[in-house]
């Protein structure tokens, strides 16, 4: 499926048309048509392995342009192969990633994609890493300000540590004095925050007494790529937007006992000075009334006693005492250093070995007909299993199929 296209030029790179290319010489690119569009990705190979960047060429306009690429970009490569996939996303399998890093989608035209188009008026691709299996959904945990939503989440992440990742948010409010930059928060100002959030680098953010707090999609993907379930602490206005969003999450509301308990812990907690405690509690009425009331939380929680009230959080999260479900995603099993192509059929996608190793290489099949999720976040529910490559035909598992080279 290639395609002429005129010359790309582009801020002084220049490349010749997708059809013109040596992936020998030149290092690998794929080309793949999604309506009116070819999508190019990777380009010359600079010797540190193709960067995977993406050019698009409109058929209509008879123009190239370099789109906005959101979520996490996956690292360089030696080469990949890329398959179109219903006709929204391209799924590209890296060579010689690791096993947990050789399956990725570029999203063209999912439903985030349109979204964001709208909003950012341009034209717009997303990044989306694969895993296997349906993984576990992104935990949201509001509440109001001392209710014990960050001693919660600490005592999960020190008793679980390979399991959970804290999503770090962005906010334009000071430091604590313990509070450590990249670690707690990426402290930041409203000007730099709000061009990011223009620039569609935001999954939510919300004005919350009185400074700007705000989840980055890399923040998210950050943790959801080193295989980890991610947790959010957010406000309630946060949580309305992520449940707004694409991003498939449970979540979970913490309540006082009373609001005498919250007003005693807001002020032994000694971090707030007198003015900014009276602006939390008088926010804590309202966020009380719409956690408990809305439905919009999965879960809601009262932290009485904090033993009783973690030990309810684990059992909503499906954790016993002895298990740690970290690398519940990895893509083990599977080779990604010696395939040469993919061929997509009926949604699944076999994975061609070169001729000199077949006989020595099990053959792969994905199968995605069941993807779930995707950008902003990982696609869960890739399923990938081997098949003997002298009892099975190419021809009948895929019928007759499409070929994509690299
Ligand atoms: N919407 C939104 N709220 C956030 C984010 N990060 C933190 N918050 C919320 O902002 C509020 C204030 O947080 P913080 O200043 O750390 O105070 P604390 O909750 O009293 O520890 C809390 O309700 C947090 O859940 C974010 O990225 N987005
Ligand atoms: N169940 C509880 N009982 C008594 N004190 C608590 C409880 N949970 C948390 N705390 C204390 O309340 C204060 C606020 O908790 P924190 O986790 O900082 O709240 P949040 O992150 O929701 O603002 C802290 O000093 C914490 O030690």
């Amino acid at each position: 499926m290639r395609e002429e296209a005129p010359e790309f030029s582009h801020d002084g790179f220049h490349c010749v048309s997708p059809i013109e290319l040596d992936s020998k010489s030149l290092g690998c690119q794929t080309t793949t048509i999604v309506g009116e569009k070819i999508f190019v990705v990777g380009g010359p190979d600079d010797g540190e392995g193709s960067c995977l960047s993406v050019r698009v060429f409109d058929k209509s306009t008879g123009k190239w342009s370099v789109p906005t690429i959101l979520g996490t970009k996956p690292l360089p490569c030696k080469g990949h192969s890329a398959v179109l996939l219903n006709n929204d996303r391209i799924l590209i399998l890296k060579q010689d990633a690791l096993p947990d890093d050789c399956t990725w989608f570029l999203e063209v035209d999912s439903p985030f994609v349109r979204d964001q188009k709208k909003i950012l008026e341009t034209e717009v691709v997303a990044w989306s890493k694969g895993v296997k299996g349906d993984g576990l959904k992104p935990v949201v945990i509001s509440g109001p300000s001392g209710v014990g939503k960050g001693t919660l989440i600490s005592k999960l992440m020190n008793e679980f540590p390979h399991t959970f990742g804290f999503s770090v948010s962005h906010t334009t409010r000071a430091p604590r004095k313990k509070e450590k930059h990249g670690v707690h928060y990426h402290f930041t100002d409203q000007i730099t925050m709000e061009k990011d959030i223009r620039e569609g680098k935001f999954l939510e953010s919300a004005q919350v007494h009185g400074n700007l707090y705000g989840t980055s999609i890399e923040a998210v993907e950050a943790v959801t790529d080193s295989g980890k379930r991610c947790i959010l602490d957010i406000d309630v206005q946060g949580a309305r937007s992520v449940k707004a969003s694409l991003l498939d999450v449970m979540s979970i509301f913490i309540c006082p006992p009373s609001y005498e308990d919250l007003e005693k812990r807001l002020r032994a907690r000694g971090t707030e000075t007198e003015e900014q405690v009276q602006k939390r509690l008088r926010n804590a009425t309202a966020e009380l009334e719409q956690g408990k009331s809305s439905g919009l939380f999965d879960h809601i929680l009262v932290n009485d006693d904090l033993e009783t009230c973690y030990q309810n959080l684990k059992t909503i999260l499906g954790l016993n005492e002895s298990s740690d479900a970290s690398n519940q995603t990895s893509m083990e099993g599977v080779e990604c250093s010696t395939f040469q192509s993919l061929t997509e059929k009926n949604q699944k996608v076999l994975i061609h070995y070169n001729s000199n190793s077949l006989e020595s290489k099990t053959l792969f099949v994905l199968d995605v007909s069941s993807l779930k999720g995707g950008a902003p976040g990982r696609t869960r529910g890739l399923s990938v299993y081997a098949i003997n490559p002298f009892t099975y035909s190419t021809k009948g598992i895929l019928g007759n199929n499409k070929e994509i080279n690299c």
